[in-house]
């Protein structure tokens, strides 16, 4: 593993790349989410990260996590949750049920942490269990990808709406740890549909989980099948080196090195553990405490740099590249999104006369061709709906009045127009000197018109060169679409809602006569058996009546059999009495010619 740009782990721990932004007085909010089949290691990784238990796994049965986690939905493919056979209950073995399908759930798990400078990093960490359990995964896709739908949707219909929520929350998630099993054999087929379905609405990080599992030689030829995968099916994961381009080759040699260094390790290979162990320095003899597995042949330190990537994608993920993925999840893949909504919403035809359109055309046949540099280096291809025509007119405004810099670098260095709770904006000012704002300026254009400070002497700027070139004669149908698209939004969000509940009615309602049906079959089983039950009883008791008669009558014909030969042996009455008589009148005699026949025998 190339470890020259990290050199020691207390390096990567006191790294410059943790460079949390001091402006930032409420603590910066950045929302990962974990991805991958059961026992992947999401949940260790995530204690690891924070350095404390903060989801407890699925197989504890009273882990101790630290904090609470929340459900925030839950779908099984037979749409209604069975007794131990979601995935949130499944925790006793229960023979009937685990035949089920486990369904897929979205828990999410919020966390405060300091830094050593007293700054504030807000985590909201969005986990999916059950994801890859199925047997049918296309489950698990659908409601992963409605819920990064419907984080956009949110912030779209916050953004066209005339009057703003001072207390909307953005959630839209910026990052997806995408954990491939590690097989050692590339990506499977879950793993490219997955990424590639959700690279739309989040940047993706590949992650080999339980890097531990492979020998230096086999880790390497897992990523660069992994790599050849991702170039064969043009998987779009986060790139590192996207924006070299942009920097100054000496100004910005760090900066290069670095990404290009990150660029050549991904994808990352991670190690995690939760206890804690002391380990001494061989070479220095320091002892250190560090997270640690700890196996019968030694010990593997998580973050030693040699052996896991674990450090350099905790400082990535809450250092160095945090505000960058934020930037890119507004700027380019939630624009990409909101393009391509609004044209649906809009239609593609909002001009009222034949004159604003051609006005508009020739507007936009002017702009210079690296203005396009936005759609060929991304991997969608933002609609060119006209309302996105007018955003990239804007931009093309800045480079007009004296901006050079090409449309990327404008969407890197761009700021957003939204307002947190306490009305701070929501993205955070990015980390480069702001100048023409691509994002802004598409903000105003989009939505409200008065949201923009009217002394802002760059909003003015921007402001007029947009309205003396496009904006007034579409000064309406903005005003209408930001009118309007709310309520649509809402409307077909409400429809999609009503639609999924309708199915899942539909499915239980099918589930719910399936069991009726089986229990009738059941109801109907038994009656029957009852039935030839009680006729089997029946011919017992008639046959065993019949038998005690016949015994009876046996009896009695028996009886009266043995009466008709006893009496026929037996002597009369008159006989019976004249015997007892003779014998009572024995003679003397007799009776001594006896005794005498004894006594001489003997
Ligand atoms: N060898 C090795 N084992 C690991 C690593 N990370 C986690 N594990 C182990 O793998 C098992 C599963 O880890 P979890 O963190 O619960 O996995 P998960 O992906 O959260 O699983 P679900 O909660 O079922 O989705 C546990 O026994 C962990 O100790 C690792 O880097 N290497």
């Amino acid at each position: 593993m190339n470890s020259s740009y990290y050199e020691s782990p207390s390096m990567v721990a006191n790294s410059p790349m943790i460079n949390y932004r001091k402006d930032a007085k409420k603590g910066i909010k950045f929302t990962f989410m974990v991805v991958g089949e059961s026992g992947t290691g999401k949940t260790t990784f995530i204690n690891s990260l924070l350095n404390k238990k903060v989801v407890s796994h699925r197989y504890e049965k009273n882990g101790k996590a630290t904090t609470d986690t929340k459900t925030l939905a839950f779908t099984s493919a037979k749409a209604v949750a069975l007794p131990n056979t979601s995935i949130l209950t499944r925790d006793e073995f229960n023979p009937e049920t685990i035949h089920e399908e486990p369904g897929i759930a979205l828990t999410e798990t919020k966390v405060e942490m300091v830094d050593d400078d007293n700054m504030k990093l807000l985590l909201n960490i969005i986990d999916t269990p059950g994801f890859g359990d199925n047997l049918n995964n296309e489950l698990c896709f659908v409601e992963i990808e409605n819920y990064l739908k419907q984080q956009f949707d949110l912030v779209l219909a916050e953004e066209t709406r005339i009057r703003r929520n001072p207390r909307f929350i953005d959630t839209r998630v910026h990052a997806l740890l995408y954990f491939i099993t590690p097989t050692g054999h590339g990506l499977r087929e879950i793993d490219i549909q997955c990424m590639k379905r959700l690279s739309k609405y989040v940047n993706i990080l590949p992650v080999i989980a339980r890097a531990d599992s492979f020998t230096a030689k086999e880790l390497d030829h897992f990523k660069e099948q992994i790599r050849i995968d991702i170039e064969k099916f043009n998987v779009p994961v986060f790139q590192f080196d996207n924006y070299l381009n942009e920097y100054d080759e000496d100004e910005d040699y760090e900066l290069i090195q670095e990404c290009k260094f990150l660029a050549g390790l991904q994808p990352f290979a991670i190690i995690s553990a939760e206890t804690e162990y002391e380990i001494k320095d061989p070479k220095t003899g320091e002892v250190r405490r560090t997270k640690a597995r700890q196996y019968p042949w030694g010990l593997v330190d998580i973050s030693d740099p040699k052996i896991s990537d674990f450090s350099v994608l905790k400082s990535v993920l809450l250092g160095s590249h945090l505000q960058d993925l934020k930037d890119l999840t507004h700027d380019f893949l939630y624009e990409t999104y909101r393009t391509e909504r609004l044209t649906k919403v809009t239609g593609s035809k909002t001009f009222e006369t034949d004159e604003d359109e051609n006005e508009f055309h020739d507007t936009v046949e002017s702009i210079p061709e690296h203005h396009n540099q936005f759609s060929a280096n991304s991997n969608t291809i933002p609609s060119l709906s006209n309302l996105a025509q007018l955003t990239n007119i804007s931009a093309l405004n800045n480079s007009v009045n004296g901006d050079t810099t090409s449309t990327t670098s404008s969407i890197r260095k761009s700021k957003s127009m939204l307002l947190d709770e306490d009305g701070e904006e929501i993205i955070d000012t990015p980390r480069f000197k702001d100048t023409a704002s691509f994002t802004s300026s598409t903000s105003t254009v989009s939505m409200d018109l008065s949201a923009r400070p009217p002394d802002s002497p760059q909003s003015s700027r921007t402001n007029n060169s947009f309205k003396r070139k496009s904006i007034g004669p579409q000064r309406s149908q903005l005003r209408q679409i930001s009118e309007t698209v709310p309520y649509v939004i809402r409307h077909e969000r409400i429809l999609e809602r009503q639609q999924k509940l309708e199915e899942m009615e539909m499915a239980s309602a099918k589930e719910l006569a399936h069991r009726a049906a089986l229990l009738e079959q059941k109801a109907a089983d038994l009656k029957a058996k009852e039935k030839t039950l009680m006729k089997r009883l029946e011919q017992e008791r008639l046959r065993k009546q019949q038998s005690i008669s016949q015994i009876q009558e046996d009896v009695a014909d028996r009886e009266e059999g043995e009466n008709v030969t006893k009496f026929e042996g037996l002597p009369t009455e008159e006989e019976a009495h004249r015997e007892i008589a003779h014998n009572s009148t024995l003679n003397k005699d007799e009776t001594i010619t006896d005794l005498h026949s004894i006594v001489s025998q003997s």
